[in-house]
Order: C-alpha cells, then sequence, then structure tokens
C-alpha cells in the first residue's frame, strides 16, 4: 500500500485577542493510503476544518509533519506547497464555493487554469469528462443559481477531479443537503473517486455520511483515534 497522506504530531494553536492562545490540534497523527475513502468526524468545535486546512496546505502548522503522496512537506517553501497543492489536492466544501458568475464548464475549467497550462482544447475534453461523470454533462452552460444544491455540489465535485488529483480533502461535503440528496451526492463521489483511484478523505459530523467510508477516525480532544463510538 503506498501512502496518500501521513501527519505526524500535528499541533496548531491559534492567539486569541485576551493574549492566551487556544490549542486546537495537540498532536494529531493520521495515516491514508492510496484509494482508501476515510471519514474524521467530531463534535462542532472539535477542529476538523483546521486540521483540513494544515493537510490541504492551506497552512501550517505550529509543530509536526506532513508528506503528501510520499512528499514531505515540512520544508517546503510556499510556492513548492502551492505547486504540491495544485497538482495532488482537490477540495470540495460544504458552501459548494462556486463562482456565481460563471457557468459550471467555466467554473470547473479553473483548476486547470491554475500552474501548469492546458490547451483549450485538452481544457474542455477535461471539464466535458467531469461533468459527465457526475451526471450533470447537459447542464455544463447553467450557472450555480440554475442549479439545485445537490447539483452544485456535483459541479464542485467534478471541479475537484478536473486535475485527477492523488487526493480528495472533503469539508461536510453533504452538509447543506438535504438526507435523501446527499446519499446521492455521496454515491456519487465515492464511485467517481473509486473510477479515477483517488484517495477521500472528508470530515463530517453526520455519523451516517462517515458509516459509508472505509475507515471512520474521530477527531477529539485535539488528537485523533480510531473508531467513532463516543
Ligand atoms: N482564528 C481563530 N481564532 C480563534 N479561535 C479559532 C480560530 N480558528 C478556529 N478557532 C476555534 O478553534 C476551534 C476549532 O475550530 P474548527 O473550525 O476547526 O472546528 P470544527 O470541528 O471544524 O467545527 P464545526 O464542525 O463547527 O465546523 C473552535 O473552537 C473555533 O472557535
Amino acid at each position: 500500500m503506498t501512502s496518500a497522506l501521513r501527519a505526524d504530531g500535528l499541533r496548531k494553536s491559534v492567539r486569541l485577542p485576551d493574549g492566551s492562545t487556544l490549542p486546537i490540534l495537540r498532536g494529531v497523527d493520521l495515516s491514508v493510503d492510496t484509494n482508501e475513502c476515510v471519514a474524521v468526524i467530531g463534535r462542532s468545535g472539535s477542529g476538523k476544518s483546521t486540521l483540513l486546512t494544515m493537510l490541504g496546505l492551506l497552512a501550517r502548522p505550529d509543530e509536526g509533519s506532513l508528506a503528501i503522496s510520499d512528499t514531505d512537506t515540512t520544508a517546503l517553501s510556499d510556492a513548492e506547497r502551492s505547486r504540491l497543492r495544485n497538482v495532488h489536492l482537490g477540495f470540495i466544501f460544504q458552501n459548494y464555493s462556486l463562482l456565481p458568475h460563471l457557468t459550471a464548464a467555466e467554473n470547473v475549467e479553473l483548476p486547470l487554469m491554475q500552474g501548469s497550462r492546458v490547451g483549450k482544447r485538452a481544457a474542455r475534453a477535461a471539464v466535458a469528462t467531469s461533468l459527465a461523470a457526475v451526471g450533470l454533462g447537459d447542464r455544463q452552460d447553467a450557472r450555480p443559481r440554475q442549479l439545485s444544491g445537490g447539483e452544485q455540489q456535483r459541479v464542485a465535485i467534478a471541479r475537484a477531479l478536473v486535475r485527477s488529483p492523488r487526493l480528495i480533502l472533503a469539508d461536510e461535503p453533504t452538509g447543506a443537503l438535504d438526507e435523501e440528496t446527499a446519499e446521492t451526492v455521496l454515491d456519487i463521489l465515492q464511485r467517481t473517486v473509486r473510477d479515477r483511484g483517488t484517495t477521500l478523505l472528508l470530515v463530517t459530523h453526520d455519523s451516517r455520511i462517515a458509516a459509508r467510508a472505509d475507515r471512520v477516525l474521530t477527531l477529539e480532544h485535539g488528537r485523533i483515534r480510531d473508531g467513532s463510538s463516543e
């Protein structure tokens, strides 16, 4: 098994306005194998989003090491971290984070315009393939406001997949959806990820959603433990 992600001893604190320090992550150890689907659950405020921000190379931990696809990120410059993020990582957020003035196809194309440039024709083909994979091949020209919540999240899945990243990080991907739509969107996310040999780490407070992952980890008191039981 190759490793998609390995975190050792991640610590992160924030400084509060009164000058005190609030520890959020107190030594997180986490290892995810290639092709695995892992869910991280935890109570509100347990630090799930903070953890994803570290794992997604959007912020640096105060201490600890993090390897993505066997590349140790600890000593990388900001530019090298951005490159690794653009090439290897895809992101899905609870609120979809689509740009409202762009069509579905234009939103999905955005990651292809970062870093290494892809030719127009190749980009169009990748966008069409990605939107078809989430069942929206016929909605390429729709703008976000013309799409339902579930459809918008499917566009976001297509956007996360368009560069064929090795690892997708999803923060409450079904959090804004009703139960039935959440199941459908998760089906699509898990199928497309599996078809492309991509690893998925999703954060959720919903134990039913988490139960569909290969493995469930709980973030509690700033550390990870195996399993979902209280
Ligand atoms: N910049 C900050 N300044 C002060 N407190 C912060 C800051 N960032 C996060 N926190 C606090 O750290 C804790 C963890 O926040 P985080 O958003 O990571 O939790 P979460 O598990 O994702 O929560 P939720 O499930 O409610 O989204 C919370 O108590 C939050 O208020």
